[in-house]
């Protein structure tokens, strides 16, 4: 989806694109529709204050459903054919009170300095935002930087404890193999792509609420290979989906309920000179009368059920905290 108006928001400024269509389109009607969206921008106000809202919960697949899933993830017999599923749950807030998801959004960001911040109005009353730590890729010309980000712990209650969670995760077997399907996904999916592939080493990404091992990939990019070349081999990532790719997903649409919707895709920007792309977790989905947020986790040999019902936990409540709630 391409917005008809973006707006960029950059050290010492911001800018406003216009996005118009002249394939199968009139040309006169395409301007006088883009002219009218210029026309129907309102002039910046304050954002509302976020008043504690008063919801309804539901979690969708409840715990006992997502141990059953582990369970089957992670028998032997299963593992031997995929050894990664990134299983994700909903969690809808009914409200009577409308949100309004600027305001959400401009909280949000101001906790994640170190992430992607981004949002979608997708209709008058509905938006899709998001503040997510991972880079599905970033490309200067020829040269492409990516990322497996995956492995997670919660953050320590002071300095000491936040180090020794830190040091507990890069050493985790289970944490490392999680990021180790992201990685050699990426770099058997580059290979054909670009030359002198080079991995970083592991290390530590500090959230608010969670810490990630991520790994860094730089590439330089053969000159046939364009935006569209890449889009159409490196999403969805195990980092979202699962390795092999393929089976992972028939997990994934066999027994999920829920619609993953705008989650764990793609949002960002792309040019001729150089493009920068997220992958869409930590995101919300904002209608008038229902919040939807979402929250995966990769399962893989070693995963435990309770222990990634709680990883979602932690992920969810980082975003309810910011709304008063959780
Ligand atoms: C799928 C999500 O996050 C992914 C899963 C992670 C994990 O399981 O350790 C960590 C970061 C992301 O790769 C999410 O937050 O929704």
């Amino acid at each position: 989806m391409l917005p008809r108006i973006e707006l960029k928001r950059h050290q010492g400024g911001a800018t406003l694109s216009l996005n118009l269509r002249f394939d199968d389109r009139c040309p006169s009607v395409e301007i006088a529709q883009a002219h009218a969206c210029l026309e129907a921008l309102a002039a910046e106000q304050p954002l509302p204050r976020l008043q504690p809202l008063v919801y309804q919960r539901e979690d969708r697949p409840s715990q006992q459903e997502w141990a059953a899933w582990v369970e089957l993830v992670t028998n032997p017999d299963h593992l031997v054919h995929t050894p990664k599923v990134v299983l994700s749950r909903e969690t809808r807030l009914t409200t009577p009170q409308p949100l309004n998801p600027w305001a959400l959004l401009s909280r949000w960001q101001s906790g994640a300095a170190a992430c992607f911040h981004f949002g979608v109005q997708l209709t008058p009353s509905g938006a899709f935002i998001g503040c997510p730590p991972e880079q599905l890729y970033k490309r200067e010309g020829r040269h492409l930087t990516t990322e497996a980000l995956a492995g997670t712990i919660r953050r320590g209650r002071d300095a000491a404890q936040d180090q020794a969670l830190a040091a507990e995760l890069l050493g985790d077997k289970k944490n490392t193999l999680e990021n180790q399907c992201v990685y050699q996904q990426l770099l058997t999916q580059l290979e054909p792509l670009s030359s002198q592939v080079q991995m970083g080493e592991a290390h530590i990404v500090k959230l608010r609420s969670v810490q990630h091992i991520r790994r860094l990939i730089h590439a330089e990019l053969h000159h046939s290979v364009t935006d569209h070349s890449l889009l159409s081999s490196l999403p969805p990532t195990p980092a979202v989906g699962g390795v092999p790719r393929e089976s992972a997903l028939a997990f994934i649409r066999q027994h999920e309920r829920h619609q993953r919707g705008w989650y764990s895709g793609v949002f960002g920007r792309i040019s001729h000179a150089s493009s920068d792309l997220a992958v869409t977790i930590r995101c919300a989905h904002i209608d008038s009368e229902m919040i939807r947020l979402y929250a995966g986790a990769g399962i893989v040999a070693g995963s435990q059920p309770d222990e990634e019902w709680r990883e979602l936990d932690t992920k969810i409540a980082d975003i309810m905290s910011l709304l008063g709630m959780g």
